[in-house]
């Protein structure tokens, strides 16, 4: 009690008026008022919050864009949904920061003079004082930008003009509102310097007036930070004042309770009892805060009781405000003191209302944050696990697939050169057999031509259509022998080889992706394979040329002919020669194109032995033979003559006739004996030696053609098979170019989400150090 007393005395002893003087300067320019702290956190934590509203918004923005993902399936709808919740609940928080203000009310009974120490602080007459019940309903005054003044009904937007207090006084009679009902009244800024640090003052009706105590403490107390109780001096506190503050103990934790006993002003007309009243009623008021309420320590409470009178403050501003010193005019006795005791109260208020919006506002605020920063970090790991466990499935899936591809690479190239060494050796294979069968064939031909029964008849015309049929014949027989010997084997010689290929080559062929395309590959046609043997008989033996004339086997142009074929069995070496080019001729082609043997032998190669000139070398040819040729060069007139005289003379006349009659009878046997059937044996004879010697120069190049269509067919089954192998391997590439597109997206995501856990920490730091700095330090 001394200490308070020695207080408001030693600061007027030191300081005196310019002390005043300095706190209006401060006041006005509001530098280093303890609202600052107010004022700077709020700036502080809207600018945080901005951050956060950024950083929700991006995060929200790239989990919904992960959510439009649906391969990959990381983000359900749920957690979609709580991150948009988190920007929801951020504008919230930014709204009622924006709202987020000083909130200080007046309680007190009627005509304490609650509404003048509000005007006092304010320096103005902004809310109508008289005496009695003046204030019917609760006031807020609170800044606004600008330079009109307006006030607000509750409920509506109407701005209603207030251009003085009185006109704000008359309205408020006028429209007789409820007394829980609040007016607003907007005052602009730049006119109080408490308005502009966003302290919003609220007068009540006196609450010795009010039965609805509660509707009160809820609709207008719960978010004040501090409340003033406004005591008239010259009487002492009332039970409905206690009250009503026992009620707001109630609802609110430690509420910020300031008492002032205001009138002290009246005490100066009795200064023998002016300190025994002072310390009774500071007793009382001590008492009730800490041992009543409960709201603070006896030091704290000493702190919050002051002696004022706010008429008296509020007329020294207005004259300060016109110029004149604040203690013009007629003042009571202390008027320094009083002065000086509300500007303290107004320090202590500010410094108390600013800490306590402080921390009751921004707290809250900054813990919401921290939680939802936090909420939001934990979310993004959850997802940022999620994201690495499928990034390593796909990195498990991109290591197989690349294996594969790999192997198949290998294995295609090992196959590729097995089968087609295994094509290879079966067309050689092949050649060879068609080769033998071939040969076998043309051996046993005079079978075939023999079992050929068509009427035989020497007429030019149904010789030539005997030679066509035969040819046809002869061509067809020799077709179906070597099917039957060779096709059926064949057949399944190159099944088995492409079942084998096909084996091998869809083995490298992923099973899901053959599906049933094995069967097709082999059945590209839809007839088995079946070999072809162009012979064309028709074409080889076109230059066949028959000889039916009758021809003694013992005269003497047969025994020449004999002799002579002889020596064309020694001239089959040129021919062969000739033949063995066009056999080569035929091997080159092969590879390319089955070659049509009739094409070659359209103009064939007379292999028949050459009479003229042949046989004129006279060292070659007995006496003999030289006398028979000259017979015959001679019409055999004189040449019979000399050899029938030679033989006369040798060996006689009766062995002569013996002879000659033997001879004759063989002669007239033969002649007897070439009849039409002997004439087709000649015929088939001559034929089977033409033909066999013109099919016997085809063999390689029809055992070439057969083998070429054999490699025709491999090769297409192994093409079609590299191609089904091909087709998988570049779907195996464009997979693992999937899978690679999948990895950069998912690591660009990991990265991206590395990046918001970064930034979720930094607000949370930014919120802890906004902490540290505004509410711990309090
Ligand atoms: N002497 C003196 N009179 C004062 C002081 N403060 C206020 N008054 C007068 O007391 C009367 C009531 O003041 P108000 O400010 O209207 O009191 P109030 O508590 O707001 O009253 P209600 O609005 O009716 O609840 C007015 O006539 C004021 O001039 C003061 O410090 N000293």
């Amino acid at each position: 009690m001394a200490a308070y007393l020695n207080r408001g005395m030693s600061m007027i002893a030191g300081n005196g008026y310019e002390s005043v003087m300095d706190s209006n300067s401060r006041q006005l320019h509001n530098v280093n008022s303890p609202l600052q702290i107010f004022v700077k956190a709020k700036k502080n934590i809207n600018d945080i919050f901005g951050d956060i509203s950024d950083y929700v918004v991006e995060t929200t923005n790239f989990i919904e864009g992960l959510a439009a993902d649906s391969q990959a399936d990381i983000v359900d709808k749920a957690e979609t949904e709580t991150f948009r919740s988190f920007v929801l609940k951020i504008n919230n928080i930014r709204e009622v920061l924006a709202r987020d203000h000083m909130k200080v009310a007046f309680f007190g009974r009627t005509s304490n003079g609650k509404s003048s120490v509000i005007n006092a602080m304010l320096r103005d007459r902004i809310l109508p004082s008289g005496i009695g019940h003046t204030t019917n309903c609760f006031c807020q005054v609170e800044g606004v930008d600008g330079h009109d003044a307006y006030l607000m009904r509750e409920g509506s937007e109407e701005k209603l003009n207030v251009t003085s207090v009185k006109q704000l006084a008359n309205a408020l009679c006028q429209e007789k509102l409820s007394e829980s009902s609040l007016v607003r009244i907007f005052w602009p800024r730049e006119r109080c310097s408490l308005l502009r640090d966003d302290v919003v003052f609220v007068d009540s009706p006196g609450v010795d007036v009010s039965q609805n105590l509660d509707d009160w403490i809820d609709n207008h107390c719960l978010n004040a930070d501090v409340f003033v109780l406004v005591l008239n001096a010259e009487s002492t506190m009332t039970l409905a004042e206690k009250s009503f503050f026992h009620e707001v103990s109630t609802k609110i934790s430690k509420p910020n309770i300031f008492i002032l006993n205001n009138r002290w002003d009246a005490s100066a007309s009795e200064p023998e009892f002016l300190e025994s009243v002072k310390a009774q009623h500071q007793e009382r008021c001590i008492d009730f805060l800490v041992k009543e309420l409960k709201v603070s320590t006896v030091k704290e409470a000493e702190e919050r009781v002051f002696f004022v009178s706010a008429r008296e403050t509020l007329n020294g501003r207005l004259q300060e405000q016109n110029g004149l010193p604040a203690h013009t005019g007629a003042l009571a006795e202390g008027f320094q003191a009083r002065y000086f005791e509300f500007q303290d109260f107004e320090r202590k208020f500010e410094e108390c209302i600013s800490k306590s919006a402080v921390k009751t506002k921004f707290e809250q605020h900054s813990s919401r944050g921290k939680t939802i920063s936090n909420d939001m970090r934990l979310m993004l790991d959850n997802i940022f696990e999620r994201i690495n466990d499928l990034r390593n499935k796909k990195l498990e899936q991109k290591k197989l697939l690349t294996d594969r591809i790999s192997a198949t690479e290998t294995q295609l190239m090992v196959v590729t050169r097995e089968m087609k060494m295994k094509i290879h050796n079966m067309v050689e294979e092949v050649e060879q057999k068609v080769s033998k069968a071939l040969n076998e064939e043309i051996w046993r031909l005079n079978v075939l031509v023999d079992e050929f029964n068509l009427p035989f008849h020497t007429d030019a015309l149904v010789l030539n259509v005997y030679k066509k049929e035969m040819n046809g014949y002869v061509e067809s027989g020799l077709g179906s022998n070597l099917r039957a010997r060779l096709s059926t084997a064949l057949a399944m010689n190159i099944e088995t080889a492409q079942r084998e290929m096909t084996d091998r080559m869809t083995a490298l062929v992923p099973k899901e992706k053959l599906k049933d395309q094995t069967n097709q590959i082999i059945t590209a046609r839809n007839q088995p394979f079946e070999m072809l043997y162009s012979l064309n008989c028709q074409n080889l033996c076109s230059d066949f040329q028959e000889d039916l004339e009758f021809r003694f086997s013992w005269g003497i142009t047969a025994l020449i002919q004999r002799f002579n074929a002889k020596k064309a069995a020694s001239k089959t070496g040129k021919s062969g020669v000739v033949a063995n080019q066009y056999r080569n001729n035929g091997n080159l082609n092969k590879s390319t194109q089955a070659v049509t043997p009739s094409a070659d032998l359209n103009s064939p190669i007379s292999l028949l032995p050459q009479f003229n000139g042949e046989f004129t070398t006279e060292e070659q040819l007995s006496l003999v033979s030289r006398i028979a040729a000259a017979s015959i060069g001679s019409q055999g007139t004189v040449g019979g003559l000399v050899i029938a005289g030679i033989l006369f003379k040798t060996i006689g006349w009766r062995v002569l006739f013996a002879v000659g009659g033997i001879y004759f009878s063989v002669y007239a046997y033969e002649r007897l004996s070439w009849t039409n059937k002997a004439k087709e044996r000649k015929f088939k004879e001559q034929y089977v030696k033409h033909a066999t010697r013109k099919l016997k120069l085809i063999v390689d190049l029809t055992s070439a053609n057969c083998s070429h269509q054999v490699q025709q067919e491999l090769s297409s089954t192994f093409a079609r098979l590299c191609r089904v192998v091909d087709c998988s391997q570049s779907e195996m590439n464009n997979e693992l170019k999937d899978i690679e597109a999948s990895l950069n997206v998912l690591e660009a995501n990991q990265k991206q989400i590395k990046l918001l856990r970064n930034k979720a920490s930094f607000i949370t730091n930014k919120l802890d150090t906004f902490e540290n700095n505004y509410i711990k330090s309090n």
